[in-house]
């Protein structure tokens, strides 16, 4: 098999059938979904109802159960190296070393992305200002508020272009400014063709843009 998700078209990723069980006990079953290039799928429910487990499915994290995650026509499961060279994962875990300065930990991210060590230094400094966080490039991560924690974690998105992102709540922490740099992050990044799945109920002015999945709808 020589295809990959990328193709010529635009991007289109279905959710046929999923469903997902923890120990007997089943968290969602049935769960359809279709997203194309240039929306996001807004995952929401109340606590515990299944939002995180479907982010990290999607993001190769946890297997389901049972049906099919399709990126242009390719099975989740049988194609996980293409999968995650083109996605970008936030969860509630940030994955920020301690000892690192916030713009040595960029740096490593932009390397493990495959970003060339000439490129580097350059699109550390566009994600920092991006967030907002330039002046934060040289501190060690371990002394950062837990919103500069997550602004640095979501400068990541910024260092290489990856078509699909999976924002597990991405505002948590985040004041004001902060929410509205994610939104419109998001809707760069929808302009740009873009795909994204997130949990969150806050607002993100995407309009019709926005597809809305409850995901209570799947509840056993
Ligand atoms: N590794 C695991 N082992 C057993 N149960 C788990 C595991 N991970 C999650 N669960 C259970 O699966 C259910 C769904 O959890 P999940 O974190 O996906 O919910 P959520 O909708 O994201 O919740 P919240 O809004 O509180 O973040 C919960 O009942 C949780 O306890």
């Amino acid at each position: 098999m020589t295809q990959t998700p990328q193709n010529d078209g635009p991007d289109q990723l279905v959710l046929h059938d999923l469903a997902c069980f923890r120990g007997d006990r089943p968290i969602f079953l049935h769960l359809d979904g279709e997203l194309r290039a240039g929306h996001a799928l807004v995952v929401t429910g109340r606590n515990g109802s299944g939002k995180s487990t479907l982010l990290r499915i999607i993001a190769g994290f946890v297997r389901a159960d049972a049906g099919q995650i399709l990126w242009n026509g390719l099975d989740r499961d049988d194609h996980d190296l293409p999968w995650r060279e083109r996605l970008q994962y936030l969860g509630h875990r940030d994955g920020i070393a301690g000892e690192l300065s916030a713009g040595a930990d960029l740096g490593h991210w932009a390397a493990i992305m495959g970003v060339a060590r000439a490129g580097r230094a350059d699109r550390v400094v566009a994600a920092l200002t991006a967030l907002d966080i330039p002046h934060l490039a040289d501190l060690p991560v371990r002394v950062l508020s837990a919103g500069q924690r997550r602004r640095l974690a979501l400068a990541r998105l910024l260092l290489a272009h990856r078509p699909l992102w999976v924002l597990d709540e991405p505002t948590t922490a985040l004041d004001r400014s902060g929410s509205a740099l994610v939104a419109g992050l998001i809707g760069d990044h929808l302009d740009r063709g873009g795909m994204v799945v997130t949990a969150t109920h806050l607002p993100l002015g995407l309009g019709d843009r926005a597809i809305g999945l409850d995901i209570e709808e799947a509840a056993p």
